[in-house]
């Protein structure tokens, strides 16, 4: 579904993504795990063109995004950041409306749509006529979620998607959302730094360090043969249960 052949971004002369290939299959979650300024999120925001790539190539369903539109791209791809990033001026009803509207939805369609996700992501429907900062922070996540699957997109990408949140509810709104029917079917690339999360969402991890890919696949490989100390310390570094 994305393909991602030697990326590379510098900013002046540093290389905040150097040399990054990676596939990500239809359906699959891959995580970008890795320390703080290692470039997970420069390379999340060159698939969707919201950072331009120095050089190397992305396509997404066969397609290579330069070939389109950064808005038109963005509109085929789900994106979800910390704390929802909601408009604050926008109901919430607004929001989750934003996409189906620009591709020309009609308002029974959207209506219904909305319900749905409302539904699905156990919204009460009075949340409908609010606005964010009448929202819990794990409801404004939600909402964001919701916004970013409206149109259905094949594509999410999510940016520390869970990091506004308590430890807590960190997990029981990770959980409830993961176990969505409909994010299953979505192909997922997720950034986080937090290795529990990555271990507990991740078909794959691509463990990431100075812009590059240390080491790429499913969790239980990177735990059982790292291939370096790095991988090692770096899984290591904080308690987690595959299962959990
Ligand atoms: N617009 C920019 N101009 C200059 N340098 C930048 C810019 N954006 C990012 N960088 C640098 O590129 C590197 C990678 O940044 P990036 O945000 O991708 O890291 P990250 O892995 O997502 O980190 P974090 O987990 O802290 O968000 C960092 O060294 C950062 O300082």
């Amino acid at each position: 579904m994305i393909e991602i052949q030697k990326l590379t971004k510098r900013f002046a002369s540093h290389a905040a993504v150097d040399g990054v290939s990676l596939t990500v299959g239809q359906g699959e979650t891959l995580v970008l795990l890795g320390t703080s300024g290692c470039g997970k999120t420069t390379t999340l925001k060159m698939i969707n063109r919201l950072i331009e790539p120095t050089s190397g190539s992305i396509s997404v369903a066969g397609i290579d995004v330069q070939q389109q539109l950064g808005p038109e791209l963005r509109r085929q791809i789900g994106y979800v950041i910390q704390d929802g990033g909601l408009f604050p001026h926008y109901t919430i009803a607004e929001a989750i409306a934003t996409v189906p509207k620009l591709l020309g939805w009609e308002t029974k369609a959207i209506q219904q749509r909305t319900h749905e996700l409302i539904e699905k992501l156990q919204l009460p429907k009075t949340v409908l006529t609010r606005y964010p900062s009448e929202l819990s922070g794990g409801q404004r996540q939600r909402v964001g979620l919701a916004r970013a699957l409206a149109a259905k997109p094949p594509v999410v990408l999510m940016d520390e998607p869970f990091g506004a949140l308590d430890p807590f509810t960190r997990r029981h709104v990770r959980r409830e959302l993961f176990g969505l029917n409909e994010l299953k079917e979505t192909t997922v690339v997720l950034v986080t730094h937090d290795v529990s999360e990555a271990l507990e969402l991740a078909d794959r991890i691509a463990l990431m360090d100075r812009g590059r890919i240390v080491q790429i696949g499913p969790p239980s490989e990177l735990l059982k043969r790292p291939a370096n100390d790095f991988v090692r310390d770096f899984l290591d570094d904080k308690p987690h249960r595959l299962n959990d």
